[in-house]
C-alpha cells in the first residue's frame, strides 16, 4: 500500500501544518509516491547541483533495494564512545515520536523517512584529519529519497513544516523535486577518471612488524584472532568524481554492496561483500565472511584456488572464530538460528572468501541498534576476544580507522534495515584517496602472504577510481 496517493497530499501536508502549530514545533512529514523505476545513477547524478556533497547512494547485491538520498531533512548525529549505538537508537527514538508527523499512515518499507548512515569502528583511536566529517555516528534522513524495492520505485519527500507554513509553497517544492526523476544531466560519457599522480602504500615496514608482534600474542595465547590494516593513498591530477566511481563499482562488483556517504569535504566509499546484520520482519540474516584467497586468471585454476580456500587450515581458523563469536551474539538475541556446518565460497571480481550465511528468529523487542551493539566489531574486522583485539588494534596500527570497517546502512521507519561493514572502501576528499585494507591475523599467518591479501583487497577502489588496480585481473 502507497502511503500518501497525489489527492491526499493537500490534506496530509494541511493536517502536519496545523499539528505543528498546536504543538508549535517544526514537524517533518513525508510523501510517498510510486514511480517508474529509473536508472538509479542518473537520479544521484541529478542531484549533483542542488545537493552535491549532501547525496547517499545505497545498492546491495541481490538488487533488494536501491537508495539515492539527496539532501539533508534530518540529521543525527552521536559523540558518544561506546554507547553511540544506544545514543543513536534513542534519538530515533525521540525523532519519531516528537519531530514526525504520519497521522497512523504506513510506509512501504524503504520508503518514507529513511534513516542512513553509519559508525565509526572505534570511537577510542586517534582522530585522523581525513576523517573530520564523520561523527561516531551520522544518520540523515534525507530531503528526497529514491527507493528501487523489489522492481518497484518509490519517491519519498521529506519536508520540515511549521504552524506558519502556507501549503502552496510545499506543493510547488514538492513539484520541482520531482523533476528530478526526469531531468537528465547525466550522460555516462561525461564522467571519466583524473589521471593517477601518485599511488603511496604507507608504512608497509610497520605493518609488517605488526604482523610479526600479533602472531606471536597469538602464539603465547594472549588472543586467538586480531584484524589488522593498512592504507593506500591514491593522488590525482584533478578532483574524482563520485558518479564515476560509483558507476564502476556498480559494473565490476555486482555481488557486493555499492555505498557512498557523502560530507561537506569528504566522501566514504566502497564495494563491501560483507553484511553485518539485515532485519526483515521478525528475521535477522549475519554473514561470517572471513579466510581468502585470490582469483583464478582461468575457471579451472579459479576452481584449484577456491578447494585451496575451502581446506586450508589457517583460513578454516581465521573463518571459525568469527562463526563462534556471531552464533553466540545471535543466539542470545533469536529464538532460533539456522547455521550451516561448513563454509562455503563467496567470489568478487579480484578476491575469493570463505563464507557462512546465518538465519535467526529474533525474541520480542530485538533492535536493529541493539544487534549492531552486540555484534561489532565482529572477528572478521576486530578480532577474538573483542576487548583485547581492540586494544592491540588501538596499540599497533598508526592510523584511525575512522568509519572503515565499520556498520554503515538504513534503517526504515517499520524498523527493517541492512547494516555491513564499509570494507573495500575509502575516504574521497577532493583529488585524494586514502584507501584501507585489512586482514584477519592467525597463529600461522606470515607479514608476506597478509601483505598479499591486502594488495588484492586494494583492488576494487583502486580499479573504481580509474582502471589501476595491479595484479592480473
Ligand atoms: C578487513 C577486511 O576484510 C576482512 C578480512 C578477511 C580475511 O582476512 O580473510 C576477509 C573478509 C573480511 O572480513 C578488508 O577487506 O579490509
Ligand atoms: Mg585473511
Amino acid at each position: 500500500m502507497i502511503a500518501i496517493t497525489e489527492q491526499l497530499i493537500h490534506d496530509h501536508l494541511s493536517k502536519a501544518i496545523e499539528c505543528a502549530r498546536n504543538e508549535s514545533n517544526t514537524k517533518l512529514v513525508s510523501v510517498v509516491k510510486k514511480v517508474r523505476p529509473i536508472d538509479p545513477l542518473i537520479f544521484y547524478a541529478n542531484g549533483y547541483r542542488q545537493f552535491c556533497k549532501e547525496r547517499f547512494f545505497w545498492r546491495d547485491p541481490n538488487q533488494q533495494y536501491t537508495f539515492v538520498g539527496l539532501g539533508r531533512a534530518y540529521t543525527l548525529s552521536s559523540k558518544e564512545g561506546s554507547a553511540r549505538f544506544f545514543d543513536t537508537e534513542k534519538q530515533w527514538k525521540r525523532f519519531k515520536k516528537d519531530i514526525l508527523y504520519t497521522n497512523n499512515v504506513k510506509f512501504p518499507n524503504g520508503t518514507g523517512p529513511l534513516l542512513f548512515g553509519g559508525f565509526s569502528f572505534d570511537p577510542y583511536q586517534k582522530k585522523d584529519s581525513y576523517w573530520t566529517d564523520f561523527s561516531n555516528s551520522k544518520f540523515v534522513i534525507p530531503s528526497v529519497l529514491y527507493t528501487e524495492a523489489d522492481g518497484n520505485g518509490y519517491l519519498s519527500i521529506n519536508i520540515k513544516v511549521s504552524g506558519e507554513d502556507n501549503i502552496q509553497d510545499h506543493l510547488k517544492h514538492i513539484e520541482e523535486l520531482e523533476g528530478l526523476l526526469i531531468n537528465q544531466e547525466y550522460d555516462g560519457s561525461s564522467y571519466s577518471s583524473p589521471l593517477l599522480l601518485t599511488k603511496e602504500e604507507i608504512d608497509v615496514q610497520r605493518f609488517t612488524k605488526n604482523v610479526q608482534n600479533a602472531t606471536s600474542l597469538i602464539q603465547q595465547e594472549k588472543i586467538e584472532k586480531v584484524v589488522l590494516a593498512r592504507q593506500l593513498k591514491a593522488t590525482f591530477t584533478e578532483a574524482i568524481s563520485t558518479e564515476y566511481v560509483i558507476q564502476r563499482l556498480l559494473r565490476e562488483q555486482p555481488t557486493s554492496y555499492t555505498f557512498i556517504f557523502e560530507n561537506e569535504n569528504q566522501h566514504f566509499v566502497g564495494a563491501s561483500p560483507e553484511r553485518l546484520v539485515q532485519k526483515e520482519g521478525d528475521y535477522v540474516f549475519s554473514t561470517c565472511l572471513a579466510g581468502s584467497i585470490k582469483r583464478g586468471k582461468t575457471r579451472k585454476e579459479d576452481a584449484l584456488l577456491g578447494d585451496e580456500l575451502l581446506n586450508d587450515q589457517k583460513n578454516l581458523i581465521e573463518h571459525d572464530v568469527v562463526v563462534h563469536m556471531i552464533k553466540e551474539a545471535m543466539d542470545a538475541y533469536c529464538m532460533e538460528v539456522e547455521i550451516p556446518m561448513q563454509p562455503t565460497l563467496y567470489k568478487t571480481k579480484h578476491i575469493q572468501h570463505l563464507y557462512t550465511p546465518v538465519r535467526g528468529k529474533i525474541k520480542k523487542g530485538v533492535t536493529l541498534f541493539s544487534l549492531l551493539k552486540e555484534l561489532h566489531p565482529t572477528p572478521a574486522l576486530g578480532g577474538y576476544p573483542q576487548k583485547e583485539s581492540l586494544s592491540i588494534i588501538r596499540k599497533l596500527e598508526p592510523f584511525d580507522r575512522g568509519w572503515y570497517a565499520a556498520p554503515i546502512g538504513w534503517i526504515d521507519i517499520n524498523g527493517n534495515g541492512e547494516f555491513i561493514v564499509g570494507i573495500r572502501s575509502g575516504v574521497i576528499e577532493r583529488q585524494q584517496a586514502m584507501l584501507f585494507a585489512g586482514c584477519g591475523i592467525v597463529a600461522d599467518s606470515t607479514p608476506e602472504s597478509e601483505y598479499e591479501e591486502t594488495t588484492i583487497k586494494f583492488n576494487p577502489m583502486l580499479s573504481a577510481l580509474g582502471g589501476i588496480a595491479s595484479g592480473p585481473y
